[in-house]
């Protein structure tokens, strides 16, 4: 699914309303309907309060206000006098709001507004219109509505959020629970820096034209699960006579002393991700804990005691390497690394300390075999490729470093993002809060690396593995309601998610 900017999005409703018969007063309806069904779908609250503006996102408000009066909702409307003008679509819907709904203007000389804590309060002020930062008596009132106890909902897009441009810092934004946006999540809200403000997502389908979407240049895209399914599946069934070596044999060079865990996790997870073997080359003070944990791998031992060091191994068997969880930084490591970069012939996933010893040896970027997978989280990259002002210079960094090595860049975290060497940015919407514990990395390069060895092309490899490592974290999380959830609770459903994305 594409991610367009607020100009494209603008260009589509356009295109819509002169190519289907509808007019923009009923695209509107259609966007105020969306939101209603979701709303009653989704919460039996009684109140809700509009706060809704003049431009196009305020005639959504006034929409929803009056449909949820048609539902027997308790309504009540602040109509903010944001702009000098009133579009004609919000002026429609101003004059269809039933008499009945309590309506009070509010503007500069009169601000004051008293919302009760029971009722959901709607932000209708700004859409995808914005054009600048909120300041003044418009700013006051949003920081004053951010402190009630409230749950809130914006429409399209938080009051304040710009859709697809760096946000100014300091911006005033409405905090939203959740965001019931049209058509497309909004690049912004897939950003760390503005992406809070939005809360937990919902895209609701209005009906704009998607011919036109498809002729619109774009680099963004939000992975949906139709489109992981279809790539999942292109390697599905598995022949009746497969064997172990159908699906590839995996190496993950991993643990040190004192991270022995790490290799653990990666290698349960490259099992359950269906490699059909796997070996790990390790230092031998992991050797116990990991064939105890892990019988079915098989293990190479380095010559050193604690760490992993340059042995001369022959790897020209293994489909797939994955290299870094827990390997930490001693200097004969690092040369085992260099090695590894010129002498690899299988697909590579670097992971970790990986990372931070190319960090720390910019020169072996060059090295890099064409295509290969890097997984860092944001501390990572910024060691990698530098620091950065805001998201929008992070997000061109990462596609400027995997153009720059021909490899493909996965920036972990919430919405995660694949970069891919042809300049495309794949998000992630699977995962949530409760994964943020250690070793949850560890098991997505042990998934990717599984992907890779069972012969899928690493951009597939990468967003599969992803997609399918964000749902098991949702389905543990949900199990169990969990604040937090562990790497092996997210383990124990790597089959159901890997389930999931097997049947259409
Ligand atoms: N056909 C359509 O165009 C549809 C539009 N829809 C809604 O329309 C929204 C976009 O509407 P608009 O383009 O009217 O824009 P907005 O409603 O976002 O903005 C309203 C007005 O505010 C002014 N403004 C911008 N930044 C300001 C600031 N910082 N301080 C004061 N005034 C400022 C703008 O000049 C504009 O006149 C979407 O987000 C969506 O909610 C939906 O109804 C679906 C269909
Ligand atoms: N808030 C979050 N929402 C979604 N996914 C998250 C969140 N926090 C962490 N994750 C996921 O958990 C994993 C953490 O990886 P990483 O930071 O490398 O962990 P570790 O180094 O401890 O193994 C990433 O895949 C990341 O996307
Ligand atoms: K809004």
């Amino acid at each position: 699914m594409k991610i367009l900017s607020a100009s494209q999005i603008r260009e589509l409703d356009k295109l819509t309303i002169s190519h289907k018969p509808i007019s923009s007063i009923d695209l509107m309806e259609t966007a105020a309907c969306e939101c209603v069904k979701w709303i009653l779908q989704n919460l039996s609250t009684q109140n809700f309060t509009i706060l809704a503006g003049r431009g196009n996102n305020g005639g959504d408000g006034l929409a929803i206000a009056r449909l949820l009066h048609n539902q027997g909702k308790e309504v009540e409307v602040f109509w903010i006098e944001n702009s000098p003008q009133i579009s004609i679509d919000c002026q429609i819907n101003h004059e269809r709001l039933p008499k009945e709904i309590p309506i009070t203007l509010l503007n500069a000389q009169n601000c004051n507004l008293h919302i009760p804590a029971e009722s959901v309060c709607i932000d209708a002020i700004f859409g995808v219109g914005l054009s600048r930062p909120l300041e003044g008596w418009l700013a006051d009132l949003l920081k004053k509505i951010n402190n009630l106890p409230n749950l809130k909902i914006a429409i399209d897009i938080p009051s304040g959020m710009y859709a697809d441009q760096p946000q100014p810092a300091e911006s005033t934004i409405f905090r939203a629970n959740y965001t019931l946006t049209f058509h497309q999540a909004k690049l912004n809200m897939l950003l760390p820096q503005t992406g809070n403000f939005a809360g937990k997502i919902a895209v609701l389908d209005i009906g704009l034209l998607k011919e036109y979407e498809r002729e619109m240049p774009c680099n963004y895209f939000l992975l949906s699960e139709n489109l992981v399914k279809s790539w999942y599946q292109e390697r599905l069934p598995r022949p009746i006579f497969a064997h172990k070596g159908t699906f590839g044999h995996s190496l993950l060079v991993a643990g040190s002393l004192g991270k022995g865990g790490a290799s653990i996790l990666a290698a349960k997870a490259c099992l359950l991700a269906g490699t059909g073997l796997l070996t790990l080359l390790v230092p031998p003070c992991n050797y116990s804990p990991l064939q105890t944990a892990v019988p079915e791998a098989m293990l190479l031992l380095s010559s050193a005691q604690n760490y992993i060091r340059n042995d001369n191994h022959d790897f020209s068997s293994f489909k797939a390497v994955g290299v870094g969880c827990g390997i930490g930084l001693h200097e004969e490591t690092q040369v085992f690394l260099k090695n590894l970069l010129q002498k690899a012939q299988a697909p590579l996933v670097l992971d970790a300390d990986a990372l931070n010893i190319l960090a720390q040896n910019p020169d072996w970027l060059s090295l890099l075999p064409v295509n290969s997978i890097l997984t860092p989280h944001p501390k990572e990259f910024e060691r990698l490729a530098g620091s950065w002002q805001n998201d929008h210079e992070a997000l061109e960094k990462q596609t400027a470093f995997a153009q720059k090595y021909h490899c493909f860049v996965l920036f972990k975290g919430a919405y995660s993002r694949i970069a891919t060497p042809q300049g495309k940015i794949f998000f992630n919407p699977t995962g949530n809060p409760a994964m943020a514990t250690g070793g949850m990395g560890d098991v997505l390069a042990g998934i990717i690396t599984a992907l890779l060895a069972q012969g899928y092309s690493p951009e597939k490899a990468l967003c599969i593995g992803v997609y399918a490592h964000g749902l098991a974290g949702d389905l543990a999380q949900q199990k169990r309601n969990a604040i937090a959830i562990t790497p092996t609770m997210l383990l124990e459903e790597l089959p159901i998610a890997f389930a999931k994305l097997s049947v259409s």
